[in-house]
This record gives C-alpha cells, sequence and structure tokens, in this order.
C-alpha cells in the first residue's frame, strides 16, 4: 500500500496538438491519469499549442479523441496555453522586476559567434552572458532600434538534484545550463517556461512524463523556484519503442491510438496493455481499469524501455473480447458487417452468434467477418460440393431434411439427431457435416454444425438443404 502524498495529488497530460495520439502519448496520459484516481486526486488536461507552425484544431480533437475512446476523462481543462499568453507575460514582468531575468540584446548572429569561440576553446557551446546583470558589473549600451529577448538567469553554481521516481536521483550541474530564452524579441513565452508556469499556476504535484523531457527538467526547476513555486514530484517514463527497436514517436513508426478501434480492439485491452507495458503488479497480466487506478503506485514503474508487442495486445484483446457484452459486440461489429453487405432481416440474433464464436477471434474485426457466414446468401464452391456431396451422402441428407420438421430445435436434440442418421446410413461425422456446412452456410469452416444449424434455425435450414435435394 502506497502512502498517501501529504497534498492532494494533481496530475496533468500536456500534448502538444501536433499530430494523433499515439502508444506513447497514451501511457503517459493513463499513468497520470491512474495516479490521480488512485488518491482521488485531479487529472488535469493541458494543451502546449505554442508552436504555432506545427499545431492544429485538428490534432487537439485527435488527442480528445483518443483519450475519450480509452476513458481517461480529465477533471480540469483542457488549458490552452495560447490562450495564457497575458499570464506569462505577467510573470516575465515579475522576474525582470525581481532580477531573476534580463534584458538580453545580443543578436542571434551574436550568439551563435559565441557559441563557436566556446566550441574552438574545447567548452560547452552557449551563451557568455555579455547582457547578464550583476553586481558592479557595466552592461554595454543597448544598440538602437534593437529588441531585446528576455533570459532566464540560471544560476551560475551548484547543481539541480530531484529524486526522479522513475530513475532515482538525477543531478545536472548548473555550468550545464545556459541563461535560457524565456520571451523572443516579440515577447512570446518559450517552451520550458510556460510548462514551470503552467505546473505552478495549476498547482501539480506530480509530473508524470517521457524522458525525451528529461533535460527539460532542471530547467523548469531552476525558473519554479526562482518564480516561488513549489516543486512537483518527477518521474520521467522511459520511452516506447517500435518494433525496430526505434522511438515510437509522431514521425517514426506510430500510428493514431483511433487506429486501434478501426481494427477491432477494445479500449479495455489497450489499456491493460499500455498499463503493463512500464509498470507491474508481480506477474499479473490481466485486470480491469478499476484493478489498475487500485493498484498503480510509482515504486513499481519499470526504468527500462519497453518494446510494442502486437501479440501481447491481440492477446489480451481476445480476453477482453470474451468478457465483453455481446449485446456491446454486436453495436461494435455491425457497421463492418453492414459494409460487407450483411442481410439481417430474418437472421439469427448477431450477439447470440457473437457469444459462439467469440472464443477463438482476437479482433472485433475478426468477429465480425466470422459472423459473417450467417448474413449472407451461401454460394458454395462448385468443386468443393462436388467433392464433399456425394451420392453416398445424399440419402443421408434426404433423411435429414425429413427429420428437421418433427426434431426438437435445439442444439442437443439436433446432434442426437445426426448421429442416428450418420449411424443407419454407416457415415462418419464429416461425410454428413461437410456437405451440410457447404449447403448451409458456403464454407467448410464454421463452429460445430449442432450450433450453427440451431442459430439459422429450422426454417432457414430445411429451405437450403431442400434447394440441393
Ligand atoms: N515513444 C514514446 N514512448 C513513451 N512516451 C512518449 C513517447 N513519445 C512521446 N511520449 C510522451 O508522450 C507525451 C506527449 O508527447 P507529445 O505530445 O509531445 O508527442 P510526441 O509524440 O513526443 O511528439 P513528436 O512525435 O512530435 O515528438 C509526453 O509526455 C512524451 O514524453
Amino acid at each position: 500500500m502506497t502512502t498517501a502524498p501529504a497534498t492532494p495529488v494533481r496530475t496533468r497530460f500536456a500534448p502538444s496538438p501536433t499530430g494523433f495520439l499515439h502508444l506513447g502519448g497514451a501511457r503517459t496520459a493513463l499513468y497520470s491519469w491512474a495516479y490521480a484516481r488512485h488518491f482521488g486526486g485531479t487529472f488535469v488536461l493541458r494543451i502546449e499549442d505554442t508552436d504555432l507552425e506545427r499545431s492544429t484544431p485538428e490534432a487537439v480533437q485527435a488527442i480528445i479523441d483518443g483519450m475519450q475512446w480509452l476513458g481517461l476523462d480529465h477533471d480540469e481543462g483542457p488549458f490552452y496555453q495560447m490562450q495564457r499568453m497575458d499570464r506569462y507575460r505577467e510573470v516575465i514582468a515579475q522576474m525582470l522586476a525581481a532580477g531573476t531575468a534580463y534584458h538580453c540584446y545580443s543578436t542571434p548572429e551574436e550568439v551563435e559567434a559565441m557559441r563557436e569561440r566556446f566550441r574552438a576553446a574545447g567548452e560547452k557551446p552557449r551563451y557568455d552572458g555579455t547582457w547578464r546583470p550583476e553586481e558592479g558589473k557595466a552592461l554595454p549600451a543597448i544598440p538602437e532600434g534593437r529588441k531585446p529577448v528576455v533570459r532566464f538567469k540560471n544560476p551560475l553554481d551548484g547543481d539541480v538534484t530531484w529524486n526522479d521516481v522513475v530513475k532515482g536521483t538525477i543531478t545536472i550541474s548548473n555550468k550545464e545550463l545556459d541563461d535560457l530564452i524565456i520571451a523572443r524579441t516579440d515577447g512570446t513565452p518559450t517552451y520550458n517556461f510556460c510548462v514551470a508556469v503552467d505546473d505552478w499556476d495549476m498547482r501539480i504535484t506530480h509530473v508524470l512524463r517521457g524522458d525525451d523531457h528529461v533535460n527539460n527538467t532542471p530547467r523548469q526547476i531552476n525558473i519554479l523556484r526562482a518564480i516561488g513555486a513549489p516543486l512537483p514530484e518527477y518521474g520521467h517514463l522511459p520511452m516506447i519503442l517500435g518494433s525496430d527497436g526505434q522511438k515510437l514517436s509522431k514521425r517514426h513508426g506510430a500510428v493514431s491510438v483511433m487506429e486501434y478501434p478501426a481494427q477491432g480492439f477494445l479500449p479495455e485491452a489497450m489499456l491493460n496493455y499500455l498499463a503493463r507495458l512500464g509498470w507491474s503488479h508481480g506477474d499479473d497480466e490481466v485486470f480491469s481499469m478499476d484493478q489498475f487506478c487500485e493498484w498503480f503506485n510509482l515504486e513499481h514503474l519499470t526504468a527500462s524501455a519497453a518494446q510494442f508487442n502486437n501479440e501481447k495486445l491481440a492477446w489480451l484483446n481476445n480476453h477482453w473480447i470474451k468478457q465483453a457484452d455481446n449485446g456491446r459486440l454486436a453495436e461494435l461489429a455491425k457497421p463492418r458487417m453492414l459494409a460487407a453487405g450483411a442481410q439481417f432481416d430474418g437472421a439469427p440474433d448477431l450477439a447470440t452468434v457473437l457469444a459462439l464464436l467469440k472464443e477463438r477471434t482476437n479482433t472485433v474485426n475478426e468477429l465480425a467477418d466470422a459472423a459473417m457466414l450467417f448474413y449472407r446468401q451461401p454460394q458454395p464452391d462448385e468443386a468443393l460440393m462436388t467433392q464433399h456431396f456425394t451420392d453416398a451422402v445424399k440419402p443421408a441428407l434426404a433423411q435429414f431434411a425429413e427429420r428437421i420438421q418433427t426434431v426438437e430445435w435445439t442444439k442437443e436434440a439436433i446432434a442426437a439427431m445426426i448421429k442416428e442418421v450418420l449411424a443407419a446410413h454407416g457415415l462418419k461425422m464429416p461425410q454428413m457435416a461437410m456437405p451440410l456446412r457447404l449447403i448451409v452456410t458456403g464454407q467448410l469452416q464454421t463452429p460445430a454444425i449442432d450450433a450453427v444449424l440451431q442459430l439459422f434455425g429450422r426454417d432457414t435450414v430445411a429451405a437450403r438443404v431442400a434447394k440441393y435435394l
């Protein structure tokens, strides 16, 4: 049992709307959501849309759709960084007044020349502090007509240390960190600054995000300290890698989570899969989201990168399909079946059919395709008919056709009747089951023949058999 943090837990998911939500983002959202749910805390959705060239409203919608499909409901937001510009400007003005930030008039060319000088001297390329105010230091004259950027006055000495809930203690020397630009010449604030102000204003207590953000954390911590904000806990989750071993990203290998419902995956299977991909609870592989929220803790996050594995996801999907309500599966399968020309009038109840078929299918799409045999006119292959509908079988089938009219229409009674007919004609089961399958369903592969016949109903079976006698 994890001890509850002292303050109410507030977590956030903060994607940039530059494309669809993929598995990496979805898992980040899931863990932040589950951590908030575990402690009865608050889960905030924040859209980091300051990259105007790459951000689009369609991408915002795609992220919201993905989270909705997964059921990762947020309690606050979505907050949009582009709508918080006044607030960022306010904090920048306060920092300038407090001396924790300063105007820098160096041009990009000048800064590049500084970096080059450091590089040539074998040092880390950085801004040289020309405009950084220090006691007793005279600043250069402001070049006429030049607009300044605002730089953060990063501490010169010491280290930034945090106890990462996934990676353990991480220490970065302040010497590694430049005086970061927090506002551009046009006054627009930059990424790390906005994130720090947001995490402060939104009172975020736990930042769980991908470890592609580790380099941002010491910068954000320094800014938070400078503005007098409390520090959240940080946990940097290892990346999810594609089957080629490369980091999944919008630009490489990842597909939208919304591809998965299109392929017939259930959200509970995807959630279960993502929950296990980077976190463990003993040997448990299969669990519901209620169970996950109850169990989820930061102690059992995995520190190594995880590779996406489609077979495992399919296996979980099979499990959750077996658990799923058949009416719900029918709703999911129906559009695909209609598109494939399914005729539902006078045909067996779809939910009942799916109940029979779902044992062995990995996706709802497979299930829908398998169910089609009940909803289209059979068109058995002629060569197969010649092979299976032999003269030896015909008399047995004729007797079967007669008995259809009187047999009790249950699976058991049908099975018993078929056995009697077989015995009377000295035939083996496949000799009759194969032509029956072809005649009634048009295909050789079906579930048990007695169950299939029972589902089709007496009249349909009688009509289809009569056609061949
Ligand atoms: N492959 C991945 N594995 C695990 N987490 C990831 C992965 N890719 C992104 N994340 C995390 O998902 C969250 C949302 O990320 P973001 O919206 O920036 O998408 P992104 O895929 O990283 O973008 P891009 O593909 O443009 O680099 C962040 O916390 C990020 O660290």
